[in-house]
């Protein structure tokens, strides 16, 4: 079944010519209700998170990387276009994936200005690119999807600022905006405001071994999110043998150096594993996820310790994670969770918020304030489709209180957000008549979600095949 069809970025940065990058086949899809417990074996694909911050340092690096079992996604797709719009080549090699080919990365011995990079809503390509592209000589124009005007950029234009470049925009801190790099960047100190997102430490973090000074990042404002983010930052850059410390808490450093070629397996995504592992708490059964990494800095790992407040017994077998639950969790009526998302926060925390919807009393989300400015207002916008559902919820500036109401199909929107699409799929589980009017904004980091889904609660093995994804192609 064809869900849709990507018809590649194109856009015009100061004009109105958007191209919709997504055509949905048949409007509405209607979420599967599960009619019995769950027994699946799901392989995720690989993490966005690690996948794009290593384009960007595979870009940079001092030879050519192999990525292995790369994601292969809108998300990826707009780093790659970015980072190759900059003079990067990148070739398609046959690997081991199920979703798609290993990627081979040769940086350019200069990065070419006088282009325009289309950054769709991607957060990892509108906040890592810039540094990158302020490296370059000549003009680089950014923009990206209207729903990503909306998005906060401030801490990587004002970091960028202190650091000498020069950046054209109209001082909101938001897309579009212009730098004009003259090759190089001489580093040292910044001062920025991360509380909006981790993403602006990171992306300035991630092109700092390249600066002649490197770079010292300081965090001044209210509490930053997603810590375990940049903890990811620093160890992509270690793994590639650069010196990158947080010598205390809000600082980080990392110093001037080559940036080492690497050839690496990319672990599978764990945020993106949740819908699945979380489908079997709605459904009861047992959703097992191959290549568990023994070792990570995802946040999707602290799902081990958040699935047994729903009843779930967590296992490994080897590296395979497995999630077991007894009942399926409208007949267990547990109770309601109080959880703090502030270092989760924004890729958890909504399908999290969707299942505490069909617990049997009060639950509380707390810290997450910072996810009003993801794809779209998720408070708000998890508020407003709970609440459609028939749920009891109040919305606070950082936090939503969900309390159990009568609950009855509705047309789930998804407002272009990957999470409030999963999301809208996990209370289909077990509610008749929920239907999502934008399944295809899944494709932002999981191209393959229907099939998946469907195959999860058939049991049947998922097929790569079944899913359009020649839109990934590099074309080369
Ligand atoms: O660095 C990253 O890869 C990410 C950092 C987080 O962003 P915020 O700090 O903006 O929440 C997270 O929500 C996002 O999905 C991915
Ligand atoms: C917030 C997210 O994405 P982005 O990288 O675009 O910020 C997310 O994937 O939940």
């Amino acid at each position: 079944m064809e869900i849709f069809k990507y018809s590649g970025p194109s856009f015009d940065l100061y004009g109105e010519e958007w191209s919709d990058s997504l055509i949905l086949d048949d409007g509405p899809w209607p979420a599967p209700r599960a009619t019995q417990p769950l027994a699946a074996e799901v392989e995720v694909p690989g993490s966005k998170s690690i996948t794009n911050r290593e384009l960007v340092l595979a870009a940079l690096a001092d030879g050519p990387s192999t990525l292995r079992r790369p994601l292969h996604a809108r998300d990826t797709q707009l780093m790659i276009d970015a980072l190759r719009a900059l003079g990067v080549s990148f070739e398609e090699q046959d690997g081991d994936g199920r979703f798609g080919p290993d990627l081979v990365i040769t940086p350019t011995a200069e990065l070419e200005g006088g282009v325009s990079i289309d950054c769709g809503l991607a957060g990892t390509v509108m906040r890592f690119v810039p540094p990158v592209a302020a490296l370059a000589l000549g003009p680089v124009n950014f923009d990206g999807d209207p729903s990503a005007r909306k998005r906060p950029m401030g801490g990587v234009l004002e970091g960028l600022k202190q650091l000498g470049v020069e950046v054209r925009d109209d001082g909101r801190g938001r897309l579009p905006f212009s730098l004009y790099g003259n090759g190089k960047i001489e580093g040292g100190e910044v001062e920025i405001d991360a509380s909006a997102s981790s993403q602006f430490v990171s992306g300035l973090l991630l092109a700092a071994p390249r600066f002649e000074r490197g770079l010292k990042v300081t965090h001044r404002g209210g509490a930053l999110p997603s810590v375990p983010h940049i903890e990811m930052t620093l160890e992509s850059l270690r793994r590639r043998g650069v010196t990158a410390t947080s010598p205390e808490s809000g600082v980080w450093q990392v110093e001037p150096g080559p940036i080492a070629a690497i050839d690496l397996t990319i672990e599978p995504d764990l945020s993106n594993a949740a819908p699945f592992l979380l489908a079997a708490v709605v459904a009861g059964g047992e959703v097992c996820i191959p290549d568990w990494p023994t070792e990570t800095t995802q946040v999707g790992d602290l799902l081990r310790e958040i699935l047994p407040k729903f009843g779930a017994e967590i296992s490994l077998d080897g590296t395979t994670l497995i999630c077991r639950v007894a009942q399926p969790l409208v007949e267990a009526q547990r109770p309601g969770v109080e959880l703090d998302f502030t270092d989760a926060g924004g890729e958890l925390a909504p399908n999290i918020a969707a299942v505490c919807a069909l617990l049997a009393s009060e639950s509380r989300i707390t810290g997450i304030a910072h996810l009003r400015g993801h794809e779209t207002d998720r408070v708000a916008a998890l508020a407003a489709e709970l609440t459609r559902i028939g749920a009891e919820v109040e919305e606070l500036p950082d936090a939503l209180v969900i309390r159990p109401g009568e609950l009855h199909g509705a047309l789930w929107q998804c407002y272009e957000d990957h999470r409030m699409a999963t999301s809208g799929a996990l209370v289909g589980l077990a509610i008749d008549g929920i239907e999502l009017d934008d399944v295809g904004s899944t494709s932002k980091t999981l191209p393959q979600f229907v099939a998946m889904w469907r195959a999860m609660i058939t049991g049947a093995p998922h097929e790569p095949e079944s899913n359009d994804t020649s839109f990934l192609s590099l074309g080369i």
